[in-house]
């Protein structure tokens, strides 16, 4: 079934479908973007398919995304229903919330915290972070460690900006139950799963020990690791607040300014922080992850980055936010990471709030409860050759002006378009820059050796969902600094504090 009319402007064009399942054809379901990304070379930027009853309405370029989803916000800043969002407790979700009063208050609560100029007050701690984050690596053996350093790191700040908490670097016990969850949602939340739940509702009353209902087994486990998630950090912070000890944090900020509000407000507090780590920890995790490959396959870009942090900042102290305007490459390559391989490909579902024609073309509103999902193809505008030439190669200078500036692309439709556009940003944007300079002032990335020491070559695999990262790769990171060990590390950090 499909919005299909009978007369007025057509739909736009896309794959013919199958009867009933729709474009299942020749669909990647691991890597959905880069079928998505044929079909727009094959029917142009705005491509229309079904998959069972779920209308994906695919937008592939710059042009239309800022078009439909920014000039005509008050249209399309709706998210689709993901009914697999419910089974696995995470209906709190500010990111899937639809639009509506509930959400603008999340997105109120965020902003404040998350705003350019509040996020600054963030970034002594990001520093702190960051050289957490050296001393980890320092300690690392492995391709495994380093991946468990990059996911501290970020986790850590989370729930540092968040809770004021301070997370321990090994099987910290809030992080390890979010991140177990994390790791069910961004499988089960793809919107192929979905759309398999949105065509059969009825699957979602069977039983979870009938056959084939991994989902709603793990949805068990989900709420209730959910319902801790939301309620122990959240407590943490109230008992430090009670006993006067808490350092300015997004969760006792909101209690303190919303305190005479009712229990409605506590609850969206709650809420929104529980959203917090899920939108922040996985995403800024898998952008170093990014950058890590990058350096390990582009061995010149990192070259280039190092004699640029040692002309800048020399070898007696590591960068800080003050020497960020001097080192535009190292901007290039933070753009370059998110451009490179983004890690939400097809970005998150927005859904139209109401019908709409765009260049002739019919957007429906849908017919049925599931809204058409509209999913912005952040991977094809990556990919889009005229604006970035080789696109598959890291090339950190296409962001650089013939003088060595930065350019105007900041790149930004990495963090999604309009109303719902990543609240987080400003955050991430500082939490990657600080722990990419940082890494590159102090060691040096590079693949591993054999036995004969003959470089070890690899084929980057990338786990796929909602959100892509690489997975553990071979590579070997080494203190670039002649003698340096952890005490030396040390009394560098400490004299650049
Ligand atoms: C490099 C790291 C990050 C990337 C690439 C990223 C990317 C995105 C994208 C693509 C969206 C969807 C935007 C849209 O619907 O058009 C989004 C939404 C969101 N992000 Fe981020 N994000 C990152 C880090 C963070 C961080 C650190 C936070 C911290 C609070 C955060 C909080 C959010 C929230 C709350 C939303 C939902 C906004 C809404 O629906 O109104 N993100 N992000």
């Amino acid at each position: 079934k499909t919005s299909k009319r009978r007369d007025g402007p057509p739909l736009p064009p896309g794959p013919p479908p199958l009867p009933i399942v729709g474009n299942v054809r020749g669909f990647d379901i691991d890597a959905p973007w880069v079928t998505y990304t044929k079909w727009a070379a094959a029917y142009g930027d705005l491509v229309y398919t079904h998959f069972f009853q779920q209308e994906i309405i695919v937008i592939s370029s710059e042009k239309v995304a800022k078009d439909l989803l920014e000039r005509r916000s008050h249209i399309y800043s709706d998210r689709p229903e993901l009914p697999a969002n419910k089974v696995i407790g995470m209906d709190f979700n500010s990111v899937l919330a639809r639009y509506g009063p509930g959400w603008r208050f999340h997105r109120r609560l965020f902003h404040q915290a998350f705003k350019e100029d509040s996020s600054i007050s963030f970034r002594p701690m990001q520093l702190r972070k960051a050289h957490q984050f050296l001393r980890g690596i320092m300690e690392s053996q492995s391709p495994e460690d380093y991946a468990a350093c990059i996911r501290l790191h970020s986790s850590s700040i989370i729930m540092a900006a968040v809770y004021d908490y301070e997370a321990s670097p090994r099987d910290d016990p809030f992080v390890t139950v979010i991140e177990k969850a994390i790791e069910i949602a961004i499988t089960d939340l793809r919107p192929q799963v979905s759309a398999v739940f949105s065509a059969f509702p009825i699957l979602l009353c069977l039983p979870s020990w009938f056959p084939g209902m991994g989902l709603k087994k793990r949805g068990a486990v989900m709420q209730k690791y959910m319902n801790k998630w939301l309620d122990e950090p959240f407590q943490y912070v109230k008992e430090k607040m009670s006993t006067g000890t808490t350092a300015p944090c997004m969760v006792s900020d909101a209690l303190e300014k919303w305190q005479n509000e009712d229990g409605e407000v506590v609850k969206a507090i709650q809420e929104v922080a529980a959203t917090a780590f899920i939108a922040a920890a996985e995403t800024t995790a898998s952008t170093m992850s990014v950058f890590l490959l990058a350096m390990v396959l582009y061995p010149e870009v990192q070259e280039r980055a190092q004699a640029l942090i040692d002309s800048v900042v020399g070898t007696g102290r590591l960068p800080n936010f003050e020497d960020r305007p001097s080192m535009p490459y190292i901007d290039a390559i933070l753009r370059e990471t998110l451009r490179w391989h983004p890690i939400a490909p097809m970005g998150v579902p927005h859904a139209t709030y109401s019908e709409d024609v765009y260049e002739g073309y019919y957007i429906p509103k849908g017919m049925h409860i599931e809204l058409p999902m509209i999913l912005p193809n952040v991977w094809a505008m990556a990919r889009n050759e005229e604006k970035y030439p080789n696109p598959d190669e890291f090339i950190p200078e296409r962001f650089l002006t013939a003088d060595g500036n930065l350019n105007d692309d900041t790149c930004n439709f990495a963090f999604g378009f309009g109303r719902r556009i990543c609240v987080g940003r400003h955050l991430a944007d500082a939490s990657v820059w600080s722990a990419m300079a940082l890494m590159l002032a102090a060691f040096k990335v590079t693949k591993s050796k054999d036995e004969d020491g003959n470089d070890i070559d690899f084929e980057p695999e990338w786990f796929g969902g909602l959100a892509t990262h690489p997975l553990p790769f071979p590579c070997s990171i080494t203190p670039r600094l002649e003698g340096m060990n952890m005490e030396r590390l040390n009394a560098l950090i400490e004299a650049s504090a």
